[in-house]
């Protein structure tokens, strides 16, 4: 049998009281979707904890009455204060009196923690630590910048990228958080260190991302995406069934009695000509007298193909997963967005089966840009090119395509779970 992650006596506290600003979007990160069937960021760090005897989770107060709503009866719900070290703080109080022994603080932004970091946290304290906390030694050189020139080299043999969970014997952190009153500090483990108690190094990942910029939803899409591929294939080898991500609206690929799942979908998507010197299809810069009008790069192509995608996994189309409201997409790369909608994909257990994209247009000639193109998609959506179509066809003239007043793109693609 596989040893529990937490021994009793381990709460786990959980912050996320901030407002996202390096995010640049109106709702905060924490209550974004990550991954599939409508988990959030938070949803992930509070099920990265489950088993702790405790979770604590402190929300800003403007979040308190979904917070009921979301986890009421499974967590503690605090509101936070201004800060990070004051939301904290407010955690830990909380926990005071309750028989906890330990305490493990982790950053809601950090929804793709690995079940490794953590035990490596608890391991630490079981054997003794009254701290410990994971970092990632830094392996690039290390510069002090100033306006905008190289002003020297910092050794880097002892530096480490800190994260989360960072924990602690309780009466230290509460002591540690109560005495730090007006010292603002990176993050706990320095409040502690502060109070004379040493502080063990545990093994981070850098899979344990902070979702702090526009980019980085990608990148945890990414991770989770790859981590449900690993999890597939452990299964599929007769191996343990790793951690995650298997959904719990029970829309994935149904793998359970080994039985095939394909699915299939299709886009449909427009673009008008505008003023400009080239269009960009299907990943692929074509030089032409005009350009594509659009919120993101006009890919016209990229977009059937990613609404395709989306069709096939019944989760609707690009719009709703980047609303072309939010200024962050303003030029975007399209293939941000075929990346989400392939790492959606994997997280439900399915991927390509094929894919084959039409354009339809009198000009630019598409033919002899093909195969970049399906290079391009290939690349982007981590398949052979032989899964690959991209053609193209003219409407003989008739129609907006045919008078030259934009570029209409079709796409239909196949999803595929189960057996290989
Ligand atoms: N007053 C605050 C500020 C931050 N946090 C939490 O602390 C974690 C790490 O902070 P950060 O990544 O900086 O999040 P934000 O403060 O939301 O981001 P920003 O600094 O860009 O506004 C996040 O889970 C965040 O919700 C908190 O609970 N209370
Ligand atoms: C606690 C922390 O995650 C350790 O790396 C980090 O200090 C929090 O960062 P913030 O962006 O300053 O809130």
């Amino acid at each position: 049998m596989q040893k529990p992650l937490f021994p009793p006596g381990f709460a786990a506290l959980i912050v996320a009281a901030g407002r996202g600003q390096r995010m640049g979007h109106p709702e905060p990160k924490q209550w974004h979707d990550l991954g599939a069937n409508g988990r959030t960021v938070l949803d992930h760090a509070i099920d990265s904890f489950a088993g702790a005897e405790r979770t604590v989770v402190v929300l800003h107060a403007e979040d308190m009455v979904r917070g009921v709503e979301r986890f009421g009866g499974r967590v503690t719900l605090v509101t936070g204060g201004a800060t990070r070290q004051d939301s904290v703080l407010a955690g830990l109080s909380v926990l005071e009196g309750s028989g906890i022994g330990y305490v493990l603080i982790h950053d809601a932004a950090r929804a793709t923690c690995p079940p490794e970091v953590i035990a490596g946290v608890v391991d630490a304290l079981s054997a003794g630590a009254d701290a410990a906390a994971p970092g990632v030694a830094v392996s690039d050189a290390l510069w002090r910048g100033h306006q905008g020139q190289v002003a020297g080299t910092v050794p880097r043999a002892e530096l480490f990228r800190a994260q989360t969970p960072q924990g602690f014997r309780l009466n230290i952190a509460l002591a540690a958080h109560r005495a730090a009153a007006r010292h603002t500090a990176a993050d706990d483990v320095e409040l502690v260190r502060a109070m004379g108690t040493p502080v063990t190094i545990t093994a981070g990942s850098d899979d344990n991302l902070k979702i702090t910029r526009p980019g980085d939803f990608n990148r945890a899409e990414r991770i989770l995406a790859a981590r449900r591929i690993a999890a597939d294939h452990a299964a599929s080898d007769g191996g343990t069934q790793a951690t995650d991500t298997t959904p719990a609206d029970g829309r994935g690929a149904d793998t359970k009695d080994g039985a095939m799942d394909v699915r299939l979908g299709n886009g449909f998507d427009v673009h008008a000509f505008g003023p400009g010197d080239h269009v960009t299809l299907c990943g692929v810069r074509v030089e032409h007298d005009k350009g594509l009008v659009g919120h993101s790069d006009a890919d016209v192509g990229m977009h059937a193909l990613t609404d395709a995608i989306y069709g096939a996994l019944a989760m609707g189309d690009i719009g709703r997963h980047f609303p072309p409201s939010d200024p962050q997409w303003k030029g975007a790369d399209s293939a941000i967005f075929l990346r989400h909608a392939v790492g959606l994909a994997a997280s439900r257990g399915l991927r390509i089966g094929n894919a084959d994209v039409t354009l339809i247009c009198e000009r630019p000639k598409i033919t002899p840009h093909a195969p970049a193109m399906i290079a391009a998609l290939a690349e982007i959506m981590s398949v052979t090119p032989d899964r690959i179509s991209v053609k193209a066809t003219t409407t003989e003239r008739l129609g907006f395509a045919g008078r030259s007043e934009g570029i209409a793109a079709l796409a239909t693609c196949t999803l595929i779970g189960g057996d290989r």
